[in-house]
């Protein structure tokens, strides 16, 4: 990797994005950015009926990290400092290929690609694996009210998109280096010695 890393972490939903990237920002110092959920008007209404809040939902996520992603751009990626974010900008398109249909999901992908091809991206990915019943209890444990009734087949698609996702940037022009973090067998919360072989990992692209 011959530029400082700019680091996400990625996984579906519940998988411990915010835990390991906040773990990983102050084992390593590095600065934390961190995706807007709570201030988000149109999560609950989503999650009651998402055919129809998709568009506003995916948009709304679009163009909050779109800024973010412009920021991280001019403060860290282009001054070669290494940043960690608890999200890929890709994850967009993982999400709103499932959750949005016909031409909006076309003006979605137009608007996507306008808005972000230009922009630097993550040249290192954690990629989070987790099975269903890991990601639905620690989606109950955090307790978020409108996540509740999260149904496990969205939550199985969105398994099997990530899968798929994640293949993609594997393969697309320069790609990202991709480390998986089984949480089936990793668990950084609660073993120490699991978070540091993550650590270490991680410190090999620190430049
Ligand atoms: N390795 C772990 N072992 C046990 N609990 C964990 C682990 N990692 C995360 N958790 C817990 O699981 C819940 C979800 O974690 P977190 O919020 O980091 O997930 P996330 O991937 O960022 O979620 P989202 O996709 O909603 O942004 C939290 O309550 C967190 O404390
Ligand atoms: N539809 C949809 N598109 C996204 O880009 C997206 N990003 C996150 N989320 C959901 C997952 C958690 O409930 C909550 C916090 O991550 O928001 C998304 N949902």
């Amino acid at each position: 990797m011959k530029s400082a890393p700019f680091i996400a972490v990625e996984g579906p939903i519940g998988a411990g994005k915010t835990t390991l990237a906040t773990m990983l920002s102050h084992e390593l110092n590095l600065p934390l950015v961190k995706e807007i959920v709570e201030e988000n008007p149109f999560l609950a209404s989503f999650y009651q009926d998402i055919d129809e809040w998709s568009f506003q939902l995916e948009m709304f996520f679009l163009c909050n990290r779109f800024k973010q992603l412009e920021d991280t751009g001019v403060h860290y990626v282009e001054q070669n400092t290494p940043v960690i974010s608890d999200y890929h900008i890709y994850k967009n398109m993982i999400f709103a290929d499932r959750t949005l249909k016909g031409t909006k999901r076309d003006k979605y992908r137009q608007i996507y690609h306008l808005l972000t091809d230009d922009l630097p991206k993550p040249n290192l990915v954690l990629y989070i694996e987790a099975e269903l019943d890991t990601l639905m209890y620690r989606i109950n444990k955090r307790g978020r009210s409108f996540e509740q009734d999260m149904d496990p087949a969205y939550m199985e698609q969105l398994i099997a998109d990530y899968k798929t996702g994640m293949d993609y940037l594997a393969n697309s022009s320069n790609p990202p280096v991709i480390i998986k973090v089984n949480a089936e067998q990793l668990d950084f919360v609660e073993h120490p010695e699991h978070f540091r072989q993550i650590v270490n990992q991680v410190k090999e692209y620190i430049i």
